[in-house]
């Protein structure tokens, strides 16, 4: 027997829940299934927990400090145990109040089981067939274990195992020098843990620009971090307790020891196990779904939010793939996807909030840039702060004045950067910036200066 409803929504992640209380909301009898834990990466492997993490390791790196700041501490000590178990109360805290408000919604079906299509509108789930005219895909992604020679034969972490550790590792060998990797080979150092890097590319955070990924490198290098760069061929043995990860650089030894090995070298949409060959639903070369500009698939009444469209890798656009389509589909409005602006951060500290296009970007488009760059030194807050790491940098249009990029690498990054996401998106020109107001003394408060001191790319 087939089970029939007004919609499915496959995965509780970051747009799967809102989805479906949307369309409860408006009527529908909605199932939303779940094969593992409500709230997806984010709550339970992702953001919550490894930014829980961050805020350990800030706290013994600012303990390790506090003389800086004419505080006396004694030796400063890591109980890992407790660390792990503030950032699982915190997560679990997390998920189960997701859990409670879902299962609580009037219209909607929690289903728990791993769902796959039988055909276009129909869906098998722990032995049972559901049906709906629309079904909405939140699937997301998990952590991708490319063919590396040996990977077979070592017990390599993800990030998910990773924050399963209750002890420091003796020694944590990173493969990948991007977001993930980065984060965790902080948090580690600041947790004691002999820290190296190896990413297979010149320089880390290759998105960014270049002066970006040399001061990240620097201030980690500062911290004790250790960097494998140009490392091609990787390859790893077991070696007694430890594993050796061969990296094949051009220069150094050709092999780095350790006791633990995170692999964080990009994620794989969750769509090979989904069944989407008997909807016909049309993937592209790295498996994501394929969708228009908003989120429609190859199948009419199939939509893809999240990760597994391969539009954005972050929560905030998981949650707006969701308003998107919740607004087009419910409301009558017509919201795309290109409309929104790239903006993210790095959650290193000091962190780096990201918006729009990078120098590089704008060079490689032909667009007429001015840009001007500040250094955290010269930030009154951060210099009080004692933190005056980093510098922030703006990339602006020659010929309309509005903002195309910019970077804040520093303290309070993560949210200062914000202030220019709203005049991106009110397009708002770099003059109109100069002549604001901003509260004294902020990091924000240098935008209208930064601003100020645009010039012609080059000059
Ligand atoms: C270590 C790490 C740190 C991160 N930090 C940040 C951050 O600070 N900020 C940020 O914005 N982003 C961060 N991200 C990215 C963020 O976690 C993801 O972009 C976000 O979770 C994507 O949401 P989603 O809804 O698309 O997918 P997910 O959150 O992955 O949810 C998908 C859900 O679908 C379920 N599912 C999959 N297949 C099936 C199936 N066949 N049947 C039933 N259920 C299924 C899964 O179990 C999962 O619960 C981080 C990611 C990682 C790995
Ligand atoms: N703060 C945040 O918002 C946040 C934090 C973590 C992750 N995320 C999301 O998760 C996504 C994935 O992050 P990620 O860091 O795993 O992937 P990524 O795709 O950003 O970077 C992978 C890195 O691994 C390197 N690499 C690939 N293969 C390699 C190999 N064989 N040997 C050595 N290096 C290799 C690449 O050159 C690259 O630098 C990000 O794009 C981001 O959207 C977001």
């Amino acid at each position: 027997m087939t089970r029939a409803f007004d919609a499915i929504v496959i995965g509780a992640g970051q747009a799967g829940p809102s989805m479906a209380a949307r369309l409860a909301a408006a009527g529908r009898r909605v199932a939303i299934i779940e094969r593992h834990l409500v709230g997806g990466a984010c709550v339970n492997t992702g953001c919550t927990p490894t930014k829980a993490m961050v805020a350990s390791a800030y706290a013994a790196h600012l303990a390790r400090r506090a003389g800086d700041y004419g505080i006396e501490t004694g030796p400063v000590s890591i109980d890992m145990a407790a660390v792990k178990a503030r950032k699982d109360a915190i997560a679990g805290n997390s998920r189960r109040n997701n859990e409670v408000w879902l299962e609580g919604l009037h219209g909607v079906t929690l289903i728990r089981g791993h769902a796959r299509f039988v055909g276009p509108h129909e869906v098998e789930v722990a032995g049972e067939t559901l049906s709906a005219p629309q079904i909405f895909l939140n699937v997301g992604g998990r952590a991708a274990t490319p063919a590396m020679p040996g990977l077979d034969t070592i017990p390599y972490l993800t990030n998910s195992s990773l924050l399963d550790l209750d002890v420091v590792p003796r020694s944590l060998v990173v493969i990948g020098g991007s977001y993930i990797g980065l984060e965790f080979a902080q948090i580690f150092r600041r947790l004691g843990a002999q820290v190296t890097v190896v990413e297979m590319g010149p320089r880390i955070v290759a998105r960014e620009d270049e002066e970006t990924s040399d001061a990240i490198r620097a201030f980690l290098e500062d911290e004790g971090v250790r960097f494998r760069l140009n490392a091609e061929c990787i390859s790893f043995e077991k070696r007694g307790d430890d594993i050796a990860a061969g990296v094949s650089c051009t220069s150094g030894a050709p092999v780095e020891i350790g006791s633990h090995v995170l692999l964080a070298v990009g994620r794989r949409p969750n769509t090979d196990d989904l069944g989407l060959e008997a909807a016909g639903v049309a993937l592209d070369q790295r498996g994501y779904v394929v969708v228009d500009d908003q989120l429609r698939t190859s199948v009419d009444g199939i939509w893809a939010l999240g990760d597994c469209n391969g539009r954005g890798a972050f929560t905030h656009t998981a949650y707006n793939d969701f308003e998107i389509v919740a607004a087009n589909l419910l409301d009558g409005d017509d919201r795309r996807v290109g409309d929104r602006f790239p903006v993210y951060a790095l959650y290193t500290d000091p962190p780096l909030g990201r918006i729009g296009m990078t120098e590089a970007q704008a060079r490689a488009a032909g667009i007429p840039y001015k840009t001007a760059t500040r250094p955290m030194t010269r930030v009154g807050r951060a210099v009080e702060k004692g933190e005056t790491k980093g510098f922030m940098k703006a990339v602006v249009d020659a010929r309309t004045d509005l903002i195309l990029g910019a970077a804040v690498l520093g303290v309070g990054g993560d949210e200062a950067v914000h202030g220019l996401l709203y005049a991106m998106q009110g397009s708002v020109t770099a003059d109109a910036i100069r002549r604001t107001t901003p509260i004294h003394p902020t990091v924000a408060e240098l935008f209208p200066t930064l601003m100020g001191n645009l010039r012609l790319a080059g000059r």
